[in-house]
């Protein structure tokens, strides 16, 4: 395990000031993410605001062109591979498939990052697994071979995967893809309940509204706003940066999102 901070100042993962170029411009510029232990923060932004680019920065997949991401206080480049990933789990937007495993060795890929090389599996890789699987309503399903899953059941065995890694921080690209309503508020509501940080990327504003502590929004690679949903989700916001009048109402600090259609225009 990585130990404390050197300075004793940055726990965690953080990003200063991160930057990353692609096709000739920063498609991240000068964000800065500090996530309080235990916190889940959404990351919001309409295509192409840089989400994604900022969680494989974060996760040590890409490296910044500017500034520095860190973990409890040193650079991500210095801690090293296996170090982050015991630390560090990801569940991408397009989870890989891997035809000829079952949904319970997929979960136990997890596990590799705390495996010593051509180790047997332990008892506590075996309680890991069994523990991710129960956490993610797949127990029943870990015998099946993974390409007989559904998309969403595909996603939920992502998640269970990063769970049995037992992260200390969690990076999710839009996990509530393929996922029906009721999937969707389970698995936000494990997510939220988890005593991990979390950095989850979401297209739905009020599900963010919903389980987020805290929202970052990103536009155009900046960093446009950050706080609580409460302080965070205004229309004016919601105009600013996706071009949709909304109506919002605040239910403690948890405010619901109303889009207004757009008036008909004369040529329609
Ligand atoms: N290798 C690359 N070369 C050129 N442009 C890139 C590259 N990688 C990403 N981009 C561009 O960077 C921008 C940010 O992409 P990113 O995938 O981070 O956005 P996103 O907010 O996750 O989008 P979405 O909500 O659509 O998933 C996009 O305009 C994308 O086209």
């Amino acid at each position: 395990m990585t130990g404390p901070a050197a300075d004793g100042t940055a726990p965690g993962l953080r990003a200063g000031r991160v930057g990353r170029r692609a096709g000739g411009r920063f498609v991240v510029d000068g964000v800065t993410l500090a996530p309080r232990p235990g916190e889940t923060v959404g990351l919001l932004g309409p295509n192409g605001s840089g989400k994604s680019t900022l969680l494989k920065l974060l996760a040590g997949v890409l490296g910044p062109s500017a500034g520095v991401v860190t973990l409890d206080g040193r650079p991500l480049a210095q801690v090293g591979r296996r170090a982050a990933a015991r630390r560090i789990a990801t569940v991408d937007q397009h989870a890989y498939t891997q035809n000829e495993l079952t949904v319970r060795e997929v979960v136990a890929l997890g596990r590799i990052p705390h495996r010593r090389p051509w180790s047997a599996v332990s008892g506590d890789d075996a309680r890991a697994v069994a523990a991710a699987l129960a956490r993610t309503g797949l127990t029943a399903l870990a015998d099946r071979s993974w390409h007989t899953l559904s998309g969403g059941e595909r996603q939920r065995a992502q998640i269970a995967r990063a769970l049995a890694q037992e992260p200390r921080e969690l990076l999710l690209d839009e996990p509530t893809n393929h996922l029906d309503i009721q999937h969707q508020l389970d698995l936000l509501e494990l997510i939220a309940g988890l005593p991990v940080t979390t950095v989850v990327a979401l297209h739905d504003l009020n599900l963010a509204a919903l389980y987020c502590d805290r929202l970052l929004v990103l536009a155009g690679g900046r960093a446009v706003a950050e706080g609580t949903p409460g302080e965070v989700l205004t229309p004016a916001l919601i105009e600013r940066v996706y071009g949709v009048r909304a109506e919002v109402t605040d239910d403690g600090g948890r405010p619901t999102i109303r889009y207004l259609r757009r008036p008909p225009t004369a040529d329609r």
